[in-house]
């Protein structure tokens, strides 16, 4: 019936009757005798546990997934630590540079540059329109810090919202991932016979900016209750679609807001341990970003409400923050620089282009470095103690994704600030003993922010989504450690509380969206913050075995 719902080469081979749903339970006689669901819960995990590579758990989850769609959100929300990096960062990365080998079965749209001029007509081909509230849009071009994976990016758009329904309880049939399919620049895929993507790079910017511009509007038209998440774009058509249509259209981008606003709230906690070991006033933190795409110019926005709430001018916020890109310090007087950059840019340095780590390092004394450069380990040893040795408690961010493109390891942070570092990082490191004592890693990772942003922009039905809700759900976040989590220097709640943190957070968001007059649902402002928790916790879907 549909070519959106598969990959379009395979029209005519694989063709969906209906739902890309779960079926329903099979007619007595037709499963085992004693087929116990309590039972299967048991089964279903041991039999994940056999699996010995994390794609082949990926794999097993993925079809638990579309044949008992119940059972595996059940074991996810029990099980949220060790499912996380198997659905999500880092082996969804591996799935998708795999996608099109590993690919079993349509989840999701595929809507192709081929579709131009008929894309509304396409996107009512998905089977539960009226319910679409929530949908992660990714064209592949930059997914995580992997490069441009073309049409292989449907991956992560289901990962994201997989955690939307674990983490926030969006309702699975109200979840839509969609992977535009603009062609890929990555010739490996283009001569890969299994590709699942069509052929050809990618088209120029004025064909793609009227796709954009007729996929949006069809978006707006065919579900009009939807949010849409943009994600893994690569930087400047992130930067720039995100400007395009967020006056229009209820959106966020995921890799320049959702990053942006789980580090502001990570680095709001790690900035207090810090100047309480320093007792320097917070508003003396010097940030030293190493990586300038949209996630590190994303974030360092972002870090800007970090001063400007602590009395600062914008003025004063922006001389906190350095940029390092790959040709070393960003500043004026080095010469043209492309857009995204020019804000942050240095206006106090004019001298010789300084592009050593360390003696950016020695030039800037930052209190806290954070890298979003997708560099393994550019943050070495010697990089590591420099930091040491400036602050008793060192800032250390190592952002980038999947695990092995990271900046360090939790092991190397501890080990070269002799355990003082306050670490966060994009995926997930294991805890380290140090001295007699546990020390955690935070997962500075938009997955704890989104869910709950997105939570609360569908049911405050926002128009937009403001930069007030954003760091609201950033403030929230930060808010929402306990003081068991606090004793423990964590910077992060624990995972495990995914779905209490998304609530609080919901309810921030729509409190801002009330505030910023972006809210359709009115009904909701005559609510005590305590009715309007309830009311989020009670839009929430449970698995129901
Ligand atoms: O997906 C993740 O783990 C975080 C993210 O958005 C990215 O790295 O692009
Ligand atoms: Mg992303």
């Amino acid at each position: 019936m549909t070519i959106v719902l598969t990959p379009y080469w395979q029209d005519g081979v694989q063709k969906l009757k209906s739902s890309p749903r779960p079926p329903p339970k099979p007619a007595h006689g037709l499963t085992p005798p004693v087929l116990d669901d309590d039972v299967h819960v048991t089964r279903c995990l041991a039999q994940l546990r056999s699996k010995t590579s994390g794609l082949e758990k990926y794999i097993y989850l993925s079809m638990l997934k579309h044949e008992n769609e119940e059972m595996f959100y059940k074991l996810c929300l029990e099980n949220m630590a060790e499912f996380t990096p198997i659905i999500y960062t880092p082996t969804v990365g591996e799935a998708c540079q795999k996608w099109s080998h590993i690919y079993r079965r349509p989840e999701g749209m595929y809507i192709s540059i081929k579709d131009k001029g008929k894309i509304m007509s396409v996107l009512k081909n998905w089977p539960k329109v009226n319910d679409a509230r929530i949908s992660v849009v990714t064209d592949g071009s930059r997914i995580l810090g992997l490069g441009d994976l073309g049409v292989n990016g449907m991956g992560i758009s289901i990962g994201k919202l997989s955690l939307y329904i674990a983490g926030a309880g969006i309702r699975p049939s109200s979840t839509i991932p969609i992977c535009l399919d603009l062609g890929t620049n990555t010739h490996k895929y283009l001569d890969d016979p299994l590709y699942l993507g069509a052929r050809h790079n990618r088209v120029p910017e004025k064909e793609m900016t009227e796709f954009m511009d007729e996929f949006m509007h069809a978006m707006s038209v065919v579900y009009p209750k939807l949010l849409i998440q943009f994600e893994d774009f690569s930087t400047d058509n992130a930067f720039r679609y995100l400007e395009r249509y967020r006056n229009q259209y209820p959106l966020f981008n995921d890799d320049i807001q959702g990053t942006g606003a789980v580090v502001l709230s990570g680095f709001l906690n790690a900035a207090k341990l810090s100047s309480a070991a320093s007792g320097q006033p917070l508003t003396s933190h010097r940030i030293l970003f190493f990586g300038a795409g949209s996630a590190g110019v994303g974030v360092a926005m972002q870090l800007m409400s970090f001063f400007t709430l602590q009395g600062l001018s914008e003025k004063e916020a922006r001389e906190r923050i350095w940029l390092v890109d790959s040709q070393g310090l960003v500043f004026d007087a080095r010469g043209k620089l492309a857009e995204h950059k020019k804000y942050f840019s240095r206006k106090d340095y004019s001298g010789p282009q300084i592009t050593d780590l360390l003696d950016i390092i020695s030039y800037v004394k930052p209190t806290a470095l954070l890298g979003l450069s997708t560099t393994p380990n550019a943050f070495g040893p010697s990089v590591l103690q420099t930091m040491a040795a400036l602050n008793p408690r060192p800032i250390i961010f190592s952002l980038s994704n999947p695990v092995h493109l990271s900046e360090c390891s939790f092991t190397d942070a501890v080990q070269h600030t002799n355990g003082t570092v306050l670490f966060a990082s994009g995926s997930p490191f294991p805890e380290q003993r140090h001295l007699g004592k546990m020390l955690y890693p935070g997962q500075g990772n938009n997955m704890y922010i989104f869910p709950g942003l997105g939570l609360g922009a569908i049911l405050a039905r926002a128009k937009q989504v403001t930069d007030s809700m954003v760091e609201a759900s950033s403030l929230g976040l930060a808010d929402a450690l306990t003081a068991d989590e606090r004793k423990d220097d964590l910077l992060y709640p624990r995972i495990e509380r995914i779905r209490e943190i998304s609530a609080f957070i919901a309810k921030e968001v729509i409190r801002a969206a009330q505030k910023a007059n972006v809210d359709r649902s009115t009904d909701l402002r005559a609510m005590s913050d305590s009715e309007l928790l309830a009311f989020v916790n009670s839009k929430m879907w449970n698995p129901t075995l």
